[in-house]
């Protein structure tokens, strides 16, 4: 008679059957809880640089469409532009927490998250099966987006071809989705001529196009993306356990936040935080039960996240 072996990499290998057993049962509500729903998992630029975490994350993505959520990737690539920008000699710097984007940046950046950054997350998503398929805030009319000016102390700056999605068309993705795909979704967005309208939000004009293609922050995109497809949760993937308060003092790790206190922590958050938070804030306030900044540097966080009882990372909730 021989001993079973633990399966190859076998994660759960130390783990006795009762243990196993505990974690399976305990997910069952969550699994209830979110089968059929839609949940947008941003994943940031900073959090996929390393091989190991992406597969884990890939995997999450494909447990989560096995179990019958419908994930929606919505995905960064900040420090792979920035490299790629170094490689070429072209300067760029950060105002607000957004990159200042010239036309020659833009073509970079449309580059490396369309056709580098995307295709790399395809691609270790499709490992599984033939699941994934990445489109951009180009595709079918996906995002539109007008002009966004950054705000640092207090003023309004021009950050060039920076924008601020105002319309999402979520036809493509419900198409993927209700094909049993995973979209993978870079954020470039055409741009439309509009104007903020204090309390009316933004004015589109149709007749107005204006043609050119904005960088869109990931995070706000999300948010955007997240709002449009009635998404039960936003999960925000970073390299940080979540929101501090009082950054960067460990021992004030946010772990849960209402709408209400977060509009007033905002305008005291330093920069990488500022569109994160801010796109937590717009997706609850939107309609999306809750948002979740993440740290992407813990193999599975994601499954952490949506199938135990405590979460991790800083959970936005309304009120
Ligand atoms: N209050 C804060 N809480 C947590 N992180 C903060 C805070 N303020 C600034 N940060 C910084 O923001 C970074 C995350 O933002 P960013 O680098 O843009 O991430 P990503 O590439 O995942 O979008 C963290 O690594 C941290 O250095
Ligand atoms: C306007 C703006 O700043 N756009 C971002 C888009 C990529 C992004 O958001 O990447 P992360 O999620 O990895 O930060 C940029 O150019 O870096």
């Amino acid at each position: 008679m021989t001993a079973a072996e633990p399966l190859p990499g076998d994660p759960a290998a130390g783990l006795s059957a009762g243990a196993k057993a505990a974690v399976l049962v305990e997910a069952l509500p969550w699994l209830q809880r979110f089968a059929g729903e839609v949940v947008v998992v941003k994943y940031g630029g900073n959090a996929m640089t390393d091989d190991r975490l992406r597969r884990a994350f890939a995997a999450d993505m494909v447990f989560l469409r096995s179990v019958g959520v419908r994930p929606v990737v919505v995905h960064g690539g900040g420090p792979q532009i920035s490299s790629m920008l170094d490689r070429l000699g072209i300067e760029s710097e950060f105002r607000g927490g957004l990159r200042v984007t010239s036309p020659e940046a833009m073509d970079v950046v449309r580059m490396v998250l369309v056709g580098q950054v995307g295709r790399e997350l395809v691609g270790m998503l499709n490992a599984h099966g033939p699941l994934a398929v990445g489109l951009s805030g180009e595709d079918a009319g996906l995002l539109r987006a007008v002009r966004r000016e950054a705000v640092v102390d207090g003023r309004p700056v021009d950050v060039g071809l920076v924008g601020d999605v105002v319309e999402v068309d979520p036809t493509a993705v419900l198409d993927l989705l209700e094909a049993g795909r995973i979209p993978v979704v870079a954020t470039v967005a055409p741009e439309v001529a509009g104007t903020a309208d204090g309390a009316e939000g933004v004015v589109v004009d149709d007749d107005l196009a204006a043609g050119a293609v904005l960088n869109v922050n990931a995070d706000t995109a999300a948010a955007a993306i997240a709002a449009a497809l009635g998404a039960a949760k936003l999960v925000v993937l970073t390299d940080v356990e979540g929101l501090y308060a009082d950054w960067p003092d460990r021992s004030s790790l946010v772990r849960s936040i209402t709408t209400g206190e977060l509009e007033g922590l905002l305008p005291t958050l330093d920069a990488g935080m500022i569109p994160k938070m801010e796109a937590c804030l717009r997706a609850v306030q939107s309609g999306v039960p809750q948002a979740t900044v993440l740290d992407g540097r813990v193999e599975h966080a994601v499954l952490l996240e949506v199938f135990t009882p405590e979460g991790v990372g800083t959970q936005v909730v309304p009120g």
